[in-house]
């Protein structure tokens, strides 16, 4: 069987479900030679975790990026922050490593899409975009070739989620409120790392300037309840997914890992 060398920028909460699925054997053809974070413990402890395991292998904790690109893994987790996805998305293209990202909010940016679109290309590489706490990117994609359609995306969320952004305030505790109505660009911007799913579902459709955003605060809500319908003059899509935490989001790294290997492929 062939392995390949994988690798983990940012190592927290989400970074550690790719680790939870490597020890119980569900990436079978990954080996997991390096990590990555901005506190260097916590690369370390997944290394260590990987030690502990006795998978016939060394994992290396590194201190920098560089450091992590000197490995030359074949396949980069990135699980860090839109920022983190900036910092990394080039320099590991060139490098000849291809990327698995949830911070795909970084792509809203058209410059940077655009720039890591052509890096990958020249340079032969891929950049994954993990269906995260959403799914449904196939029939949003099919749907955008097919023809003109209206993309709307609409998120209830619980007001403590919101509590270290611009629009939050205590009346949040008991009032609902849409806290954000406009395109993805804007909802990125005003929350850097809370809707990466609404820059995923208007890359995989009508892009982030033209898909239709709206934020809205629930008081007592507990999770995220992401709905995105897609309209057209033959389609009627809607792809509504609950979650309770963030987990989901892990897994779909797991899963875009397993598909890349796999010979049969969704
Ligand atoms: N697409 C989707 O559906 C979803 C996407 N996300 C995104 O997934 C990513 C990971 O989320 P999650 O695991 O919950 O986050 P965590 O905060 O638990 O983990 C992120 C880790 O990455 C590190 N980190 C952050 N920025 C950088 C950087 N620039 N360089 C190196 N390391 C960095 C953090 O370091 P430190 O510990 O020092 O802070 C932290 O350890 C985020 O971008 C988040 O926005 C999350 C949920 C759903
Ligand atoms: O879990 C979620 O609601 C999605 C999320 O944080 C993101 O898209 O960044």
């Amino acid at each position: 069987m062939k392995t390949h060398a994988l690798a983990i920028a940012g190592c927290g909460k989400l970074g550690k479900i790719v680790v939870e699925a490597l020890l119980k054997d569900l990436l079978p053809n990954y080996q997991l030679i390096g990590t990555y974070s901005r506190t260097f413990k916590k690369a370390e402890e997944i290394a260590n975790n990987i030690y502990v395991a006795d998978l016939g292998y060394t994992c290396t904790p590194c201190h920098t990026l560089s450091e992590l690109l000197q490995l030359k893994p074949e396949y980069i987790v990135e699980t860090s922050s839109p920022t983190g996805l900036k910092e990394l998305a080039l320099p590991a293209l060139k490098n000849g490593s291809n990327i698995v990202t949830l911070s795909i909010g970084a792509l809203a940016d058209a410059e940077f899409y655009k720039a890591v679109e052509k890096t990958a290309f020249e340079n032969n590489t891929r950049v994954h975009l993990a269906s995260g706490a959403i799914g449904g990117f196939d029939v949003m994609g099919t749907v955008a070739l097919m023809e003109e359609s209206e993309v709307t995306f609409t998120t209830e969320k619980s007001p403590n989620s919101l509590r270290r952004t611009p629009v939050y305030d205590e009346a949040l505790q008991t009032e609902k409120r849409e806290v954000f109505k406009g395109d993805a660009i804007g909802a990125i911007a005003l929350f850097p790392t809370h809707v990466n799913v609404s820059v995923a579902a208007a890359l995989a459709s009508v892009g982030p300037e033209n898909i239709k955003v709206s934020i809205n605060s629930v008081p007592g809500f507990v999770g995220d309840d992401h709905r995105i319908e897609v309209r057209s003059e033959n389609i009627h899509a809607v792809v509504d997914v609950y979650s309770k935490n963030a987990k989901i989001a892990g897994w779909s790294v797991v899963n875009t890992l397993r598909n890349i290997v796999s010979p049969i492929v969704f």
